[in-house]
């Protein structure tokens, strides 16, 4: 649904060169919600700039919808970004119009006609569950209401793809679930594919179905959830996990592991097999269960206790059984 081939963007500032994008390639499935992470000046912006060709890139290509909007320009460009909803951290909206102007924007300047308009119009505050604020001004609205507004605007001309820029970084956190949810339910319901930049892992977690990692201007991570998770040493997979408390030294004196338990690995015992196997004890220090992409994901610190070649074997059969152990040592 979005494909971006070979980006490249370079600010020339004076007596200097910003390389913003340093060549980008993005594959976006239809009905997906993308996240795309990275630190601060990673590019993420000027990536998602890029996608509804608000800037041009230097070279590469843009596909949205089957269509090459890299190669278009004014009206035909216009017209292809009627494809493209925006939401933004800041909700843009306009001070002096009510809500149901807001919303309406979009729709006027595609010239729908008044009475189809207020009836989309209506539809869509209904969606974002703001019927009643129809008449209302921004001033008068919550961050969270706001963003509501921003959510009903973005689709009133029914896109078919939605950019995210940061959409809750201003909210607080139980208005971001809720604001995500609504953008999960929404998007899902119609079919929209979203691609979304934060700097936030949470919100990756809570509504992503893959997720890349933007660093200087590249991609050095990327694919669903549910495969990065089961790749060895993924930096992506490692922040998205189920955070254990920092390791604390071993209570009594055993090697301390962390394991990763993936869906099904979730429901054998292989705890008591391993510990029976190699007749040590295993003890269950700390654990964490969250479900991630739709699949549930567990984290269990474990303490060995017995002599260290059975020790080590028994790391080695959690590491063939796939719960790819991290030993702590203290
Ligand atoms: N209009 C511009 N002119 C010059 N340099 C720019 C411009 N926009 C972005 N840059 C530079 O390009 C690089 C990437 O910036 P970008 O805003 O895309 O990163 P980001 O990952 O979105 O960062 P943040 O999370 O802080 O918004 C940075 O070094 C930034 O200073």
């Amino acid at each position: 649904m979005i494909e971006l081939d070979d980006l490249r963007k370079t600010y020339h500032l004076p007596g200097r060169d910003v390389v913003a994008l340093a060549g980008v390639d993005l594959e976006v499935a239809p009905g997906e919600v993308y996240g795309v992470v990275g630190e601060s000046g990673a590019g993420k912006s000027t990536l998602l700039r890029c996608v509804n060709l608000l800037e041009r890139p230097d070279t590469g290509t843009v596909t949205v919808a089957g269509q090459e909007l890299t190669s278009l320009r004014g009206e035909e460009l216009r017209k292809a970004r009627q494809q493209i909803g925006m939401i933004f951290q800041h909700f843009e909206l306009l001070a002096q119009r009510t809500v149901a102007a807001n919303v309406a924007l979009p729709l006027e300047l595609a010239g729908v006609k008044r009475r189809k308009r207020d009836l989309r119009v209506d539809e869509l505050l209904d969606l974002v569950g703001l019927a009643d604020k129809a008449a209302a001004y921004p001033a008068q609205l919550s961050g969270g209401q706001k963003q509501r507004v921003g959510i009903a605007r973005a689709l009133a001309a029914g896109p078919a793809v939605m950019l995210c820029d940061e959409a809750t970084s201003a909210l607080d956190p139980d208005t971001t679930r809720s604001i995500l949810g609504l953008l999960r339910d929404i998007t899902s319901r119609l079919g929209v594919t979203v691609l979304l930049i934060t700097h936030e892992y949470e919100v990756v977690k809570s509504v992503c179905d893959s997720v890349a990692l933007l660093k200087d201007g590249k991609v050095v991570e990327k694919g669903p959830i549910a495969s990065l998770l089961s790749t060895p040493n993924s930096v992506l997979a490692h922040a998205l996990l189920p955070r254990l408390p920092v390791a604390e030294p071993a209570t009594n004196g055993g090697v301390i592991a962390d394991l990763t338990f993936l869906g099904e690995a979730a429901n054998r015992p292989v705890i008591t097999e391993t510990a029976r196997t190699f007749d040590i004890d295993i003890s269950v220090v700390a654990g964490a269960l969250e479900s991630l992409a739709g699949l549930r994901v567990g984290r269990l610190r474990v303490e060995l206790l017995g002599a260290a070649e059975a020790c080590d074997g028994a790391l080695k059969r959690f590491g063939e059984l796939e719960l790819a152990p991290e030993v702590h040592r203290v």
